[in-house]
């Protein structure tokens, strides 16, 4: 008895401590189980608190009454299944004639503090069929993606969303993408944990950087072109236009080939063309936009418009050339002049991290999904790299990208240089590369001569 009472007492500290300093361990061993436990016992009066059941059919009142049976009470809706998963539960249920899955949406915050979970937020699956997705610790306090997570060519994770799953950049579906944020906000490391992602994967990287390269230069040796100031950006995007341009030339050319075989796939963009005729998928990166969009005389006002013009037009038809933009900046409005709401437009994941004000959360969503407006003001200061992503959709998610430093970021590119792509228009913007070891060997010391 003695020994079973310690027992009990190590394995309670160990569960509370455990769950006070690590929580997703905490959540692995003992949380789970605690969880799935106490939702399936309180399942039917928590749903009957939170006015999620109906009274029940006139049936079994009838049979009820004629058999001199107990009155059955409110039913729930029906538990199809409850999956325990890395972060949390999740439950799926059958809703009653006459629920909503509305009213399961709008019930999200008294089943969280009901069944004791951090979060729970809900979606309808198919008419009348509800997933109740729950966490059971805030996943976003310290961000680790699953080794697990899927990845291809052009979509990789890049952070994790609040109710546990893996937020993916997916170009295909997302092709450009606007990434605002206050200074601190986290904007960088989200990047170069997006750089860390692309570089194992078959895609070409061209850096736009006016921070001097400070960003970019380090992960030189796998981006396939660079530019670090207006002056180089500017001869760089035209050369992407023109790349973009000889893509569409051969799309066209395998469509005059295929359109003459019978039953051949007629190609639209690059992923319909035969893998060994496929080229290689673009993915720009530019760092502080606004520094391409800034002037101060006549002639950097006419380069800024040429290079605004590249942009939107590498924004309106990249697509189906596999060439991607990906913008991140602190401010992205008309403030900047002309042509950068048609710019914005075309740029259609957004993501904000935290922002110094309504305006700037605006320029990330008021166009798209107006509700995020209000999520993006609300980041705290304490903990960069929490942002919110939108897309076109309307739909949108706290996320947060797991903190990736500028050390892992260059490792993971010096590891993957020899998948760096050449592109012949994007030769002359071929980086410098930095040295492996840029540390200089000692001198040696020649020891004295003995006479
Ligand atoms: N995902 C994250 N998890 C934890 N800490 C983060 C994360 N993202 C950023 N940080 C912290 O916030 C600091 C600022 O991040 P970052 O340099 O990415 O900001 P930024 O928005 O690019 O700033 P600036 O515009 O001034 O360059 C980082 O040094 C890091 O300590």
């Amino acid at each position: 008895m003695d020994w079973f009472l310690v027992v009990l007492v190590l394995v309670v500290a160990a569960a509370g401590l455990l769950r006070w300093r690590r929580p997703a361990w905490y959540w692995m061993t003992f949380g789970v189980t605690l969880a799935g436990l106490r939702v399936l016992v309180r399942y039917g009066s928590v749903m009957d608190a939170c006015g999620l059941t109906v009274p029940p059919a006139r049936w079994r009142l009838t049979l009820a009454r004629l058999g001199n049976r107990p009155v059955p009470g409110p039913r729930a809706p029906r538990v199809l299944r409850l999956r325990p998963t890395r972060t949390g539960l999740v439950l799926r249920i059958k809703l009653r004639p006459g629920q909503d899955a509305y009213d399961v949406a709008a019930s999200t915050d008294r089943l969280r503090h009901s069944f004791g979970m951090y979060g729970v937020s809900s979606r309808e699956l198919r008419s009348g069929v509800v997933e109740i997705a729950m966490t059971g610790y805030d996943v976003l306090k310290r961000v680790q993606l699953p080794a697990r997570a899927e990845r291809s060519a052009v979509r990789v994770p890049v952070a994790l969303r609040e109710d546990g799953a893996v937020h993916y950049r997916d170009y295909r579906r997302v092709p450009h993408a606007l990434t605002l944020g206050a200074t601190e906000s986290g904007k960088s490391v989200y990047q170069r944990g997006l750089i860390a992602e692309l570089a194992s994967q078959d895609v070409a990287l061209v850096g736009i950087d006016c921070k001097q390269g400070v960003e970019h230069a380090p992960m030189a040796r796998r981006f396939s072109a660079l530019a670090d100031n207006p002056d180089s950006a500017e001869l760089l995007l035209a050369a992407l236009v023109e790349h973009m341009q000889d893509v569409y030339q051969l799309i066209r050319a395998h469509q005059r080939i295929s359109a003459d075989t019978l039953d051949a796939e007629i190609a639209a963009d690059i992923w319909d063309l035969p893998e060994d005729l496929r080229p290689v998928p673009v993915v720009v990166l530019v760092d502080e936009v606004a520094e391409l969009a800034l002037f101060a005389s006549r002639d950097e006002e006419k380069r800024r418009d040429r290079i605004i013009t590249s942009l939107v037009r590498l924004a309106q038809l990249g697509r189906a050339a596999g060439v991607y933009l990906e913008i991140c900046g602190q401010r992205f409005g008309s403030e900047l002049g002309k042509g950068i709401t048609m710019l914005r437009a075309q740029l259609t994941g957004r993501t904000a991290h935290r922002v110094n004000d309504e305006t700037s959360a605006n320029m990330a969503f008021g166009d798209i999904a107006p509700d995020a407006v209000l999520a993006a003001i609300q980041i705290p200061t304490e903990t960069p790299g929490v942002a919110v992503a939108a897309d076109m959709a309307g739909g949108w998610s706290r996320i947060r990208a797991p903190h990736t430093t500028l050390r892992q970021a260059v490792n993971a590119c010096n590891r993957h240089a020899h998948c760096t792509p050449e592109l012949p228009h994007l030769a002359a913007f071929r980086p410098e590369l930095p040295h492996l070891n840029p540390v200089p060997a000692p001198a040696v010391e020649t020891a004295p001569v003995a006479a």
